[in-house]
């Protein structure tokens, strides 16, 4: 049956999905981290496998970039699948001075300049947070692997080129410790369906340091990402 924008059928897609941006780092995944992966989705490029980790079922499928586009995916994801938790595992440009290229950075929080929570017409501001359960476990999988982890708010921006070039110091005023562009996204998606989503995030580029990762060491950095996403 399928919906508009992924041909799988029920039952196809398992309980937790992991999902990055970029659809062939869904593909990469799936080759280099599942074992038996099959494709459950090709529509628009946007690959989807399914496969096990340790014996468990685990899908991880493309979310592509920005709000409307993550929106889609994990409605459809919540609603038509029956998926129980979303992990989105992506990269970000970090907006602290002590938040550094590598960094893993978790979600607890997601600020947005997207008119996404207007359809839910609530009497004030949404706070879109982290599953706490996720949360609690990728931190602690996260320290057991000796790797560096920071939580905080992080900010999903509709905008990646701003035409104001002063928004960035007024989020890192606020401690907002980097910017991305779908968490705020995924989690009101868990909210109004009830379910679970975590965003952790490796800090691929520094928007006030003029540093930025090699392609080799933003592949390092995304294959310890979903080590934690996969072992928590
Ligand atoms: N707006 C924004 N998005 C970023 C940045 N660095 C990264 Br990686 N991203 C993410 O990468 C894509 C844009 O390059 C989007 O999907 C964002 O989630 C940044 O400095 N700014």
């Amino acid at each position: 049956m399928g919906t508009p924008h992924n041909e799988a059928e029920k039952g196809e897609i398992a309980k937790r999905v992991l999902m990055p941006g970029d659809p062939l780092r869904a593909k990469y995944i799936a080759e280099h981290f599942l074992k038996d992966a099959v494709c459950f989705n090709t529509v628009r490029n946007m690959l989807g496998y399914t496969g096990t980790y340790k014996g468990e079922k685990i899908s991880v499928m493309g979310g592509g970039m920005g709000v409307p586009s993550v929106g889609i995916y994990t409605y459809e994801l919540y609603h038509e699948y029956e998926v129980e938790e979303i992990i989105r595992i992506g990269s970000a440009g970090a907006l602290q001075d002590d938040v550094d290229l590598r960094d893993v950075v978790i979600a607890v929080g997601a600020c947005t300049d997207s008119n996404y929570a207007a359809q839910y017409n609530l009497p004030g501001t949404f706070a879109p947070i982290a599953d706490y359960e996720l949360l609690e476990s990728a931190v602690n999988t996260v320290r057991e692997k000796g790797l560096t982890v920071r939580a905080g708010n992080v900010l999903t921006s509709d905008v990646f080129y701003n035409d104001d070039p002063t928004v960035n110091d007024r989020w890192r005023k606020m401690g907002v410790l980097a910017v991305e562009m779908e968490a705020a996204a995924l989690y009101m998606n868990a909210a109004r369906a009830g379910k679970k989503a975590l965003c952790m995030l490796t800090i691929s580029d520094h928007l006030y340091k003029d540093e930025k990762l090699s392609a080799r060491e933003r592949q390092l950095g995304f294959d310890n990402m979903i080590q934690i996403a996969l072992d928590m």
